[in-house]
């Protein structure tokens, strides 16, 4: 190997020939990559990303009408699902509000205008209308608010241009049908996705209610003995994908640009990505009502990449609690290797903003509904009905996740270990009939029905039995009644994302302050976890316990518990939560635009092929790892997502392309790498090209020897101390490992547990900034998955200068060099020391 130093890689301007293009430069010695440059008399400016449009932020008038409207003006005749009716009495669900004062600080952004002056509409796209359709003719529909806490909670927005895309939970074949069902979904503000009978077996009963619904509940995948069944799956998750492309075909249908666009649930998690695929500038937010669950139960789905990867293309997305958005960005950082910050999860500079927004309810819905007369009578006739007995409540949708099993069993418990207490009080369980398609909860009523009728029969007496089960909903004054009338309320879920009926309980207890039992794995344990008794539904002794202490609870502290609650339940409510959500979708996307800014914009690859076709004398100057490597991700197995490749290696599909650039006369490639020379030797040897390792401190075209363009006299006394750091390191985190080149040292962790990897860069930047080498010359530098340290001066920007001179000399150029593209690897994070 030869050694250029300073004499034998002279700088450019005094040492290149005489007909070299840089030779008349009038005295200045500019670095060579300047002179590059200025000989080919022109500098190429990257297009910066497009000014967004301005917003408008003047203030609109609420909106006239509303979903909250649905409510009344969808009021069956009699039917028997009238339950979400709204109780306003008399035109629609605001009727009786106070006027909200207008929004300030950040949440003025939920009025802002939209384009061109217009008031901002928003589209709701979720599985499920707000309604369900009943057929009375050719072209004849009835319409019905249908159950659900998502309607309900949505039912409680009001001041909204809001508009609700979904399924109508009907099968409507014919075109006249389809027709008639639209005009009359158009007068509710609602439109339809009609999916077929197969899709809906597949998407909705197989997909999302057999495998997601149960996964993100921790009840994990369905195990099965088949493996026609395995394939199932397959055309399962085909289906599910299918039938969110439809709804975004719906979406573009009514989308106008300045659109918000807020999309529902576990069922359209594939939505956000067909969407923005779209077009990349509709705004997006997706909001998951179940819990999201640990990355360790998430890693079991086999479609865990693509789904995540599709609801990261959402500006923002939202959870009930703090411990799902975290569970959220844990799974991205540790299955996609996203990394994961306090604002989201970022991906190449790209944010996807993940928060938490728990959702509320409309409390003064439920209050003036106990003012109506039908309510009246009910609570009416309840108290009599019940008279001298304790009336404990449990309404839940028949659902294993809802753990009425765990309730029953426990309030058996109770009797059993309380004989006092037959007789003397009555569990009211109200079931509602649910996904009744899927086995799975067709054998839950069974099993329920079972345990039922076992305990009555035990503790039955010729005058009353301890359990009233109904399969069944009732409407929305009953249900408010039994709210208002019962002594407890008995949530046991095993997991629920945030359960609505513990907040609708507690909004209608004003006057008796009742008590309330609520699962510690329910979302709402985190808001009400104050007033309520916490259990864990699990523990049956617990609960039977607890049902004791509400039994037996002195007025005071039921008062007390019962305050903090009502005042959480009033002030959440399901307006701030929309409102907020909104608010923070519309600033996202204007913060997102001011970070595109800061972030390098892409190649303006047709520009650059253009340039390139004209020039005369070109330089390319390629970086390795992450430029011409294969991606660390994807395993090459359908489906797969694991690491393949330990060694960097070029990427196959690069070779020709590269070859070609390579032996084209009028083009130098020079590979630029950190990486030392025996990597570049194996990848590139091949090709008729310069390598330039260890940050350009090596140099060698590859039909000749390697030198050094090391400045001469490069401290490397830190050595053995950053070498004794990095094998403590090494050591104690499991699959990191680290490279000693001749001028740096780089520990790598990008194949070890993201998180811990993490944890561990932090602790050794510690170590380097405080330990033996805090007075070093060396510069470290923090990339994504490593640790780098390197002495001062050890860096691609310094070694280019000396590395044209040497290539300019060498090859005798005299056409000056009129195009230079220079692709690498842009390193967010870099720490000078
Ligand atoms: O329409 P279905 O399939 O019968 O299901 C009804 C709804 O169930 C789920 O509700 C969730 O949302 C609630 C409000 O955020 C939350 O309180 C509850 O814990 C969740 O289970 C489902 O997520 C909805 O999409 C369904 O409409
Ligand atoms: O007969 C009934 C029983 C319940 N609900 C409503 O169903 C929703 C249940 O929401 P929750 O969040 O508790 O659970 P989900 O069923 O959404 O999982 C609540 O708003 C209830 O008011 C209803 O409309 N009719």
């Amino acid at each position: 190997r030869s050694r250029l130093g300073d004499e034998a890689m002279p700088t450019p301007s005094s040492n290149a020939p005489d007909s070299s293009p840089f030779s008349n430069d009038g005295g200045a010695s500019p670095s060579a990559i300047e002179r590059v440059l200025r000989g080919s008399g022109r500098r190429h400016h990257l297009p910066t990303a497009a000014s967004p449009d301005a917003m408008d932020t003047d203030v609109a008038e609420p909106a006239a009408a509303s979903l909250a409207d649905c409510g009344a003006q969808s009021r069956p005749e009699g039917g028997p699902h009238a339950s979400m009716d709204d109780a306003g009495g008399g035109g629609g669900g605001s009727g009786g509000h106070a006027p909200r004062p207008p929004l300030s600080g950040p949440r003025s952004g939920f009025r802002r205008l939209g384009l061109r002056g217009m008031k901002q509409r928003l589209l709701v796209v979720a599985n499920r209308l707000p309604v369900s359709a009943n057929r009375r003719g050719e072209d004849q529909w009835s319409l019905e608010i249908s159950a659900g806490g998502l309607v309900s909670a949505l039912l409680g927005v009001k001041d909204v241009d809001a508009k609700w895309i979904g399924w109508a939970g009907v099968n409507v074949p014919d075109e006249v049908g389809q027709q008639a069902l639209t005009n009359a979904l158009a007068e509710k503000r609602c439109i339809p996705v009609f999916l077929d009978e197969e899709i809906v077996h597949q998407y909705y009963n197989g997909y999302c209610n057999n495998i997601l619904w149960p996964l993100f509940h921790y009840l994990g995948l369905p195990q099965e003995d088949r493996l026609a069944t395995t394939r199932n799956f397959e055309s399962q998750f085909d289906a599910y994908k299918r039938a969110n492309q439809m709804f975004a075909d719906v979406v573009y249908q009514h989308y106008q640009e300045g659109d918000v666009i807020w999309c529902h649930d576990y069922h359209l998690m594939f939505l956000p990505r067909c969407l923005k695929e779209h077009d990349i500038n509709m705004k997006v937010g997706w909001f998951l009502h179940t819990p999201f669950p640990s990355s360790e139960i998430y890693r079991t789905l086999p479609s865990r990449s693509e789904l995540l990867r599709s609801v990261l293309c959402a500006d923002l997305v939202g959870f009930h609690t703090y411990d799902y958005a975290r569970h959220f960005v844990s799974a991205c950082t540790r299955i996609l290797g996203l990394e994961g910050t306090p604002e989201g999860v970022e991906d190449q500079g790209k944010l996807t903003r993940v928060a938490a927004f728990p959702i509320g309810i409309d409390s003064d819905r439920f209050k003036r509904a106990l003012d109506i007369d039908a309510a009246k009578r009910h609570v009416n006739e309840l108290k009599q009905r019940f008279a001298g007995r304790k009336v404990m409540l449990g309404v839940d949708r028949l659902d294993m996740i809802k753990g009425i099993p765990q309730k029953i069993l426990a309030f058996e418990k109770f009797l059993e270990e309380n004989p006092e207490w037959i007789d003397k009080v009555v569990l009211l369980q109200i079931a509602v009939p649910t996904r009744t398609d899927v086995p799975e909860y067709q054998k839950l009523t069974s099993q329920v029905h079972e345990i039922v009728g076992r305990i009555n029969g035990r503790f039955g007496t010729l005058s009353a039995v301890p359990i009233h089960h109904l399969d069944r909903s009732l409407d929305f004054h009953a249900l408010c009644a039994l709210y208002a009338v019962t002594d407890v309320a008995l949530v046991t879920s095993l997991r629920d994302g945030m359960n609505l009926v513990s907040y609708e309980y507690v909004a209608c207890q004003g006057s008796k302050k009742g008590v309330l039992i609520l699962s510690e794995f329910a979302g709402a344990a985190q808001s009400l976890g104050a007033g309520a008794i916490l259990v864990n539904p699990w523990n049956i002794t617990e609960v039977a316990d607890s049902i004791k202490h509400a039994l037996t609870m002195t007025s005071d502290e039921r008062e007390k518990r019962h305050r903090h609650n009502y005042a959480h339940v009033t002030t959440h409510t399901a307006q701030d939560w929309a409102e907020t959500f909104v608010c923070e979708l519309n600033d996202t996307v204007a913060e997102a635009l001011m970070r595109t800014r800061q972030v390098p914009p892409d190649l303006p690859s047709r520009t650059a092929i253009q340039q390139y076709l004209q020039s005369k004398n070109r330089l390319l100057i390629l970086g390795f790892n992450s430029t011409l490597t294969e991606p660390v991700e994807s395993s090459g197995r359908r489906g797969g997502d694991q690491i393949k490749e330990m060694e960097l290696k070029l990427h196959p599909d690069l070779k020709g392309p590269l070859r070609a650039l390579c032996e084209d006369e009028s083009t130098t490639v020079i590979v630029l790498s950190g990486s030392d020379r025996s990597v570049l030797d194996e990848n590139f040897g091949e090709f008729n090209l310069w390598l330039a390792a260890e940050h350009g401190m090596f140099l060698r075209p590859t039909d000749g020897e390697w030198m050094t363009t090391m400045p001469e006299h490069l401290n490397m006394d830190w050595v053995d101390s950053v070498k004794h750091v990095f094998e403590y390191f090494t050591e104690r985190t499991p699959r990191s490992h680290f490279e000693h080149r001749e001028t740096s040292f780089v520990w790598n962790y990008k194949y070890a547990d993201v998180e811990f990897g993490r944890l561990q860069a932090r602790d050794m930047l510690q170590h380097l900034w405080t330990g033996p080498i805090s007075n070093a010359a060396v510069d470290v530098v923090q990339g994504s998955r490593s640790v780098e340290v390197r002495s001062v001066g050890v860096t691609k920007g310094a070694a280019i200068d000396r590395i044209l001179g040497e290539i300019v000399h060498s090859k005798s150029m005299v056409t000056p060099i009129d195009y230079v593209l220079c692709i690498g690897h842009f390193l967010g994070k870099v720490i000078l020391h």
